[in-house]
């Protein structure tokens, strides 16, 4: 065994609590954690599934190998092992999924909209065939010209009375849809969001589905000119693509009509709240956040925190042996606070599931009075958690000093696949101002005209007692900076709009500050869902106790790095925020011991994670040369290139050294 693998087996013998029962209270129980290694097991143990590490492969071999992959599993392996939408299976699937994979938008935004959009018929007619991959669709909403603002989007589908279709063109260059994933190779139809106009009168954006690709060619059929984006920073193995239409026609019915319909003889008939077209990225941007961040940073804090135990790097005493990485408090002071914001997202982001699927059955009975509240709590805890996942998996990455920087680490891997959650599903600055739209009408509203999680916005400051790293007197801070905040912010908009500007120009003149009130009400939303979860969770002292120590973390965390703001809001004194520094550090001492426990509780396999780093055993240094060895550019041991452009001067070099080693 080599000395590092060693390392980790010390660590793991000073933990002080059962790695298992964390991972149960991870999972949700004990019998979710049984079916989540079920289902990790059942793909793990697939043959089909096994592919060379994602860092040797182009991009190209990683799109086929991705998309085998995708289809392997969507038509072989769910139904066969009861993974459905709906089962605990499925909750599970993601931590199954290979490292890659394509077809996600197709399976998780297409079919929640067409069941969002169509009408019973129209959901008959699309489900079954998409859910089977007889037809493949992606979500075509974004243009090269607009992504945000959606009013501008400008792709235009016309009705024609005569012929009882839809005309759909895409005016101009920056009208061509590009980005949606799926689309630029794998996708036959597209579901397109287009101006609807009928009689020559505009209607705003409405769901169409476009058949782009012949059924059984799959080429381009005439009027689509649609094709792959080219390389981005990540997701090589993903297709986006754009995607041109000119006069391509559409029978009236693919108007995904169960809010809006457009009658035989032209009648538009509105069912529903315009809002509702926003209801498929609600969906989304509550359920992204685990799979596509926080899971994410899970890895990374796993990576990080495993190569940190077992990299040795320098003294703490003189004369003594080196010590692991990890044994510095600096390292401590960078990683374990990412371990806290895992944490915290995940179980908070758990709560705003509960509340959408209650919005949901509220919504089918007709009821959509609480989607103001789950459209601001969403966007923002979207744009919060995207942002706080991206840091820390850079904040990880960084230090684990050079190798970081490696594919072979994985962390790049998983930087390139946290990033864009920043910016796809809404923009998170776009997104922001949303939120605090709605803030700042609440902030004028009667205490009983809001919803419980807003009330402290309009009711008195509370002040803190006893100790002030209490977690009931850090929830009070971060309640009471949210309410400050965005009562400061809704004033700043007031005085604008009464000195004399325009709403729209008070509004951009106090947008720093309106975002930083967003911040500060979702940062206190995660904080308190987190801590009302690790005081209502059952399990051993133990591990309530790690479940403390790392609520209690996040928070002193957040208010140490913000320090300005509290002490400015007249919330702490500088007397309460050195109590806050120095807390802070003695709980990183605190956790250090536990820190390979706690990754380890995530339980995410080796090859979940590819990472030479991060690996259960901690065979770092074997790990990285056995994987550089796999290098393509190892292939041969002399590259065409030297031969080719290196040769003629390194053969000059012979000639002058053993010229000058003859005349010796
Ligand atoms: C086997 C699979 C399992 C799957 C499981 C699931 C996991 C999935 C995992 C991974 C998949 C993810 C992979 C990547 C996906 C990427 C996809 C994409 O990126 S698709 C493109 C997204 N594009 C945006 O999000 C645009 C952002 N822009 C906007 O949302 C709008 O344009 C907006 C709202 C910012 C401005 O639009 P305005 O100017 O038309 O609207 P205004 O005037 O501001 O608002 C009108 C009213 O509507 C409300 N509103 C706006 N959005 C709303 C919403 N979403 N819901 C409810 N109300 C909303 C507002 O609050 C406002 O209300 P008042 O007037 O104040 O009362
Ligand atoms: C990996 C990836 C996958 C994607 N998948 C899909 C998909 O499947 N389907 C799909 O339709 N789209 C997809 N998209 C597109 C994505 O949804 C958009 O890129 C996103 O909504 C942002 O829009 P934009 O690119 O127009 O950014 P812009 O809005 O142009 O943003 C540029 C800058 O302007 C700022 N800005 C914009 N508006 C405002 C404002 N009102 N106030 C202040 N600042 C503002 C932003 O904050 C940002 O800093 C994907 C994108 C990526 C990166």
């Amino acid at each position: 065994m080599s000395i590092e693998s060693n390392l980790l087996k010390k660590e793991r013998q000073n933990v002080t609590f059962s790695v298992e029962e964390l991972t149960n209270v991870w999972d949700g129980g004990k019998e979710d954690t049984e079916i989540r290694r079920k289902v990790v097991k059942v793909f793990g143990d697939d043959p089909v599934l096994k592919s060379p590490p994602i860092c040797t492969m182009t991009r190209e071999e990683r799109y086929t190998e991705a998309t085998r992959k995708c289809v392997y599993i969507f038509r072989n392996m769910l139904q066969k092992n009861g993974i459905y939408p709906g089962s605990k299976e499925f909750e599970h699937f993601w931590n199954a999924m290979p490292i890659e994979y394509t077809l996600l938008i197709h399976m998780g935004a297409f079919i929640p909209c067409i069941m969002s959009f169509g009408s019973e018929e129209q959901v008959a007619k699309w489900l079954p065939l998409s859910a089977n991959l007889n037809i493949i669709c992606t979500y075509a909403q974004t243009e090269l010209g607009h992504g945000s603002f959606l009013r501008g989007l400008e792709t235009e589908a016309t009705f024609d009375r005569e012929t009882q279709e839809f005309v759909i063109n895409c005016p101009k260059v920056s009208s061509m849809k590009w980005w949606p994933g799926d689309m630029g190779l794998n996708a036959n139809h597209a579901l397109v969001m287009a101006n609807l106009i009928v009689g020559g009168k505009k209607y705003g954006m409405h769901p169409f589905m476009v058949q782009i690709r012949d059924l059984s060619t799959h080429m381009p059929l005439p009027g689509v000119t649609v094709g792959d984006i080219g390389s981005k920073m990540g997701f090589e193995a993903i297709d986006n693509g754009f995607l041109y239409m000119k006069n391509v026609r559409i029978p009236r019915e693919n108007l995904l009509n169960k809010n809006s319909e457009v009658k035989p003889d032209g009648t538009y008939v509105k069912k529903a709240s315009d809002r509702l077209m926003y209801g498929s990225m609600v969906n989304l941007r509550v359920n992204l956040p685990k799979s596509q961040a926080i899971d994410v940073l899970a890895k990374a804090c796993t990576i990080a925190i495993r190569y940190s135990a077992v990299r040795r790097q320098g003294l703490l005493n003189p004369g003594g042996a080196e010590v692991a990485v990890l044994d510095y408090t600096l390292q401590q002071h960078k990683l374990i606070p990412q371990l806290a914001t895992v944490y915290a997202t995940k179980f908070a982001g758990e709560g705003i599931i509960k509340k959408h699927q209650a919005f949901l059955q509220n919504m089918a009975k007709g009821n959509i009075s609480d989607l103001a509240e789950i459209h601001a709590l969403s966007a923002s805890f979207k744009a919060s958690v995207s942002e706080q996942c991206t840091e820390g998996v850079e904040v990880c990455r960084r230090a684990c000093g050079g190798h970081g920087y490696s594919q072979a680490s994985g962390l790049p891997h998983l930087l390139s696949k946290v990033t864009p959650t920043c910016t796809y599903e809404g923009e998170n600055t776009v997104l922001y101002l949303q939120t605090a739209r709605y803030l700042v009408k609440c902030a004028k509203e009667k205490a009983a005209d809001l919803p419980e999680s807003i009330l402290f916005l309009v009711q008195p400051i509370q002040n803190a007692r006893g100790n002030i790293t209490s977690l009931d007197n850090l929830a009070l801070y971060f309640k009471n900076r949210a309410a400050l905040c965005v009562q400061a912010a809704s004033k700043k908009v007031n005085q604008m709009s009464n000195k004399g500007l325009a709403m729209h120009e008070a509004w951009d003149k106090s947008s720093v500050q309106l975002v930083h009130a967003t911040k500060a009400y979702v940062i206190q939303y995660i904080f308190d869902a987190f801590a009302s979860f690790v005081k209502e969770v059952k399990c051993s002292k133990s591990v309530k106790e790690i479940l403390e120590d790392l609520c209690c973390l996040y928070g002193l965390h957040y208010i140490n790095n913000c320090s300005g703001d509290f002490l400015k809001l007249g919330i702490l004194t500088a007397h309460h925020c050195n109590i806050a520094e120095e807390a802070e550090i003695a709980l990183l001492e605190k956790l250090r011991p536990n820190a390979v426990g706690i990754v380890d509780a995530f339980d995410f396999t080796d090859s979940s994670m590819e990472s030479c780093l991060g690996a259960y055993d901690g065979n770092v240094y074997e790990r990285l040369f056995d994987m550089a060895k796999l290098s393509p550019l190892n292939k041969e041991p002399v590259h065409q290139a030297s031969y080719k452009y290196l040769r003629p001067y390194l053969l000059e070099g012979r000639d002058i050294l053993e010229g000058a080693k003859s005349k010796l």
